[in-house]
């Protein structure tokens, strides 16, 4: 058995349960293999069994009280998987699927990720898996003040740095801050990114994930001959990653034809108003199928079914595993030129490999989606500098380091006998960094 396979089962046995968790690891390990035949020195060192498990996790209680006066109990989690290259960096996930499998995965992503973004940032992620879908503000922010009373003593902005993710936006971002603010009795605005503009966050920040995906897949089209002009593309999702990715794609002059919610989807011929979408979604945080009271042109369908629209480009912007092989089968049945993951994880590992194999131009994850950690590291250093940059000065590094981003995908897929294949470019670019650091620090 090969070493990588001895790691993966070793993985699976220590981790029981955690599927989400094993399918992460098992997607980066296979591109690796050519890598440990070309530096046994990893093999030697213990990096790809190190790499594998977190540095620590920590899970609490996270009490809080309803409107009602009813008491409820959740699970936090935060897990700070790899420091080699920088402070733990990653999002809080709130949705009722968080276990520690969901957490872990993340975590594990993110590590590969931050290291591609060229910034010094390490991995990992937290969440609780509190549904906030139909709560009122009190209740947010009693959950949000219950879950940093436990989490602040484990973060800092040399040590750990979280910031949102699903569940997690500007709104929780700001209580959560709040409450760490008056628990540490300082002002140490680089401890969580994703702030308000009024005290700590960076421009772009709120569009950075969305709009650094469209810029990693005008890159990638660009190699192969093809641009967004003109385009038909699916989003899925109608969240942060979601909005943003519409907005930049459809100044690129791509038409968005369809997006979802965890209810259902809207396909709209003429293409998507994205005024419509924000209104419902940021503003009276509704269900997407409000959408045809707008557009009654449009059509909503309740459930799946998403992937069945006809389109040049996909872009999964919502959640993990939300293209299975099926759904990866229809999309090249209509003839889909390439996909875009702006969500971590959103094709299942045979979809991705069924894409691969049939030559679609696949922008993975832990590349497409990294903006948004590399914007929250530039909301870092502005906050270390004490200095506030604007829009265009913003926007113009992250669209670099996108830019970059694919530069490395390509260089270490071509270098590793992967051409073309940047899932695993990734995987490779992102792994040698770490790899490097880790080497370089000892046996920690
Ligand atoms: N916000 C950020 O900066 C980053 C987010 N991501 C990833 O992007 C994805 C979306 O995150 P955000 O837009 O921030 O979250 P969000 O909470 O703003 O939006 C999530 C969207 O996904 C949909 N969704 C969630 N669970 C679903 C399910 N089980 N089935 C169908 N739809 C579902 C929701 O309806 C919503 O439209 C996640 O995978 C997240 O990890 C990745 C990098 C950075
Ligand atoms: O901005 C961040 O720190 C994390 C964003 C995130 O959660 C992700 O990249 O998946």
């Amino acid at each position: 058995m090969s070493l990588i396979q001895e790691v993966l089962e070793q993985v699976k046995k220590r981790n029981p349960g955690e599927t989400e968790f094993h399918q992460a690891v098992e997607e980066v390990l296979i591109s690796l293999e050519p890598v440990i035949q070309k530096h046994p020195e990893y093999v030697e060192a213990g990096i790809i069994e190190r790499i594998v498990e977190p540095e620590r996790q920590v899970m609490f209680r996270v009490p809080w009280v309803d409107d009602n006066g009813k008491v409820h109990v959740n699970r936090g989690f935060r897990v700070q998987f790899n420091s080699a290259i920088g402070p733990y960096k990653g999002g809080i996930r709130f949705h009722p699927s968080v276990y520690l499998g969901i957490i872990k995965f993340l975590g594990f992503e993110q590590i590969f990720k931050n290291s591609l973004t060229g910034l010094p940032i390490g991995g990992g992620k937290g969440g609780a898996d509190f549904d906030p879908k139909g709560k009122s503000d009190g209740e947010i922010m009693r959950f949000c003040q219950s879950f940093m009373t436990e989490l602040y003593r484990h973060i800092g902005q040399d040590i750990d740095v979280p910031a949102g993710d699903i569940g997690v936006g500007a709104r929780e971002i700001g209580y959560m801050y709040g409450q760490y603010k008056r628990i540490r009795n300082a002002y140490e605005a680089g401890v969580l990114t994703g702030k308000g503009l009024t005290y700590g966050g960076s421009l772009v920040r709120t569009q950075a994930t969305g709009y650094g995906l469209i810029y990693f897949v005008r890159e990638m089209l660009k190699e192969h001959g093809h641009s967004l002009e003109g385009k038909e593309v699916v989003i899925s999702g109608s969240g942060n990653v979601a909005i943003y990715a519409c907005q930049k794609a459809q100044s690129y002059g791509a038409k968005v034809v369809a997006m979802s919610d965890s209810g259902g989807y809207i396909y709209h011929k003429d293409g998507i108003n994205l005024d419509t979408i924000r209104q419902i979604k940021e503003v009276e945080r509704k269900r997407i199928s409000e959408y045809i009271k707008h557009h009654p042109e449009a059509e909503y369908h309740e459930g799946r079914g998403l992937w069945s629209v006809k389109c040049d480009i996909a872009l999964p912007c919502a959640t993990q595993n939300d293209i299975d092989v099926e759904d990866a089968k229809a999309l090249i049945a209509n003839g889909v030129i390439a996909v875009g993951e702006g969500a971590n994880m959103p094709c299942t590992n045979e979809a991705l490999s069924l894409l691969i194999e049939s030559n679609i131009l696949v922008a993975p994850a832990k590349a497409a989606n990294a903006g948004g950690v590399a914007t929250s590291a530039l909301e870092m250093s502005q906050n270390s500098m004490r200095l506030s940059w604007t829009f265009e000065e913003v926007d113009a590094k992250l669209d670099q380091i996108m830019v970059d981003i694919f530069s490395a995908a390509k260089k270490a897929a071509k270098e590793y006998g992967f051409e073309g294949n940047y899932v695993a470019g990734a995987n490779i670019a992102g792994f040698l960094k770490v790899a490097q650091a880790m080497m370089a620090q000892g046996i920690v």
